[in-house]
């Protein structure tokens, strides 16, 4: 797929470009932008890197391979309806959006070869964890063709659509997740006497070894965290603080509702 052309470039297509042409996957001058704002950002990646800024000109769209749909949600229909005039029979849509059936993008663009991908913006230094799922379009040349984009921004693995609502509350949303925790962590720790460099610098190295263990070891993560947790220790008492304030139902009502708002995303923008 020679011609790229994203529709929409906001955080997460940012991030997947960086991580291409960190990668050198694909060329700089075929990779086109159409975007309705922060021009100024854009405007820094086509400096760095080359690839061609055609703001909201759909001309561009007649010559695409591969069409990535990466807006939000809301502006899927005024973004399909600007380009599917232009867009050739041939044209592979690649849709990012949370929560969004292929069957919406099937109406709005025709039936044609449609993918869709849930990564995370761990794709700018190519450790997303994306997934997915195929219209019966696809054809096993243009899947493998994909499957191969996606492999340079991280790991990618194959879904059934139905399952896109729970991983984008799962590793779409995850690293928001993350984040939220290092920053509570952290918080704590500054309220204990710590710096927050120093807590911050710590956590960091915690999480980036602890994911290495889960990758590395073969171990369940029940395992490995036994390992870390002496009888009566300093380790139980944390754990017991979590258990006692129902640390796992936290979690699941916040998947739960993650999912539940992607299911909710893509009844209210048909
Ligand atoms: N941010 C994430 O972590 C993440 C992860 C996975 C998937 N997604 C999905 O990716 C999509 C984009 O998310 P984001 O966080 O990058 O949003 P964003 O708001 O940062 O970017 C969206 C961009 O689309 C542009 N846009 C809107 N309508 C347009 C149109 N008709 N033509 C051209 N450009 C248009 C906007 O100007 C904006 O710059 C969403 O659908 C989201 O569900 C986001
Ligand atoms: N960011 C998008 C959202 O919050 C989708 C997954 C990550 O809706």
């Amino acid at each position: 797929m020679k011609t790229i052309v994203f529709v929409g470039a906001g955080s997460m297509a940012q991030a997947m470009i960086h991580g291409w042409m960190k990668e050198a996957t694909v060329s700089p001058e075929n990779v086109y932008i159409m975007n309705k704002s922060d021009q100024e950002k854009l405007a820094s990646l086509n400096e760095t890197y080359g690839v061609q800024l055609v703001c909201e000109n759909r001309e561009i769209v007649k010559t695409a391979d591969l069409v990535i749909l990466a807006m939000k949600p809301k502006d899927v229909q005024d973004g399909m309806n600007s380009i599917a005039a232009y867009l050739p029979p041939t044209a592979v849509v690649l849709s990012i959006l949370a929560g969004v059936p292929m069957d919406t993008i099937e109406q709005g663009l025709g039936k044609r070869p449609i993918a869709r991908c849930m990564p995370n913006t761990s794709a700018s230094i190519g450790m997303s964890a994306s997934a997915v799922a195929w219209n019966d379009k696809m054809e096993s040349k243009e899947k493998a063709e994909i499957i191969q984009l996606l492999k340079t921004i991280g790991s990618v693995i194959e879904v059934e659509e139905d399952e896109l609502h729970v991983i984008t509350a799962l590793s779409g949303s995850g690293p928001a997740y993350v984040y939220y925790f290092v920053e509570a962590f952290e918080k704590a720790a500054v309220a204990s006497g710590i710096s927050s460099q120093v807590a911050r610098e710590l956590l960091v190295q915690t999480i980036a070894g602890s994911a290495e263990m889960l990758k590395q070891s073969n171990e369940t993560p029940a395992t490995l965290r036994k390992q870390v947790t002496s009888p009566g220790g300093t380790t139980e008492a944390g754990i017991e603080a979590l258990q006692e304030s129902g640390f796992a139902d936290i979690l699941a009502r916040c998947l739960n509702e993650a999912a539940t708002r992607s299911r909710e995303l893509g009844k209210r923008y048909i």
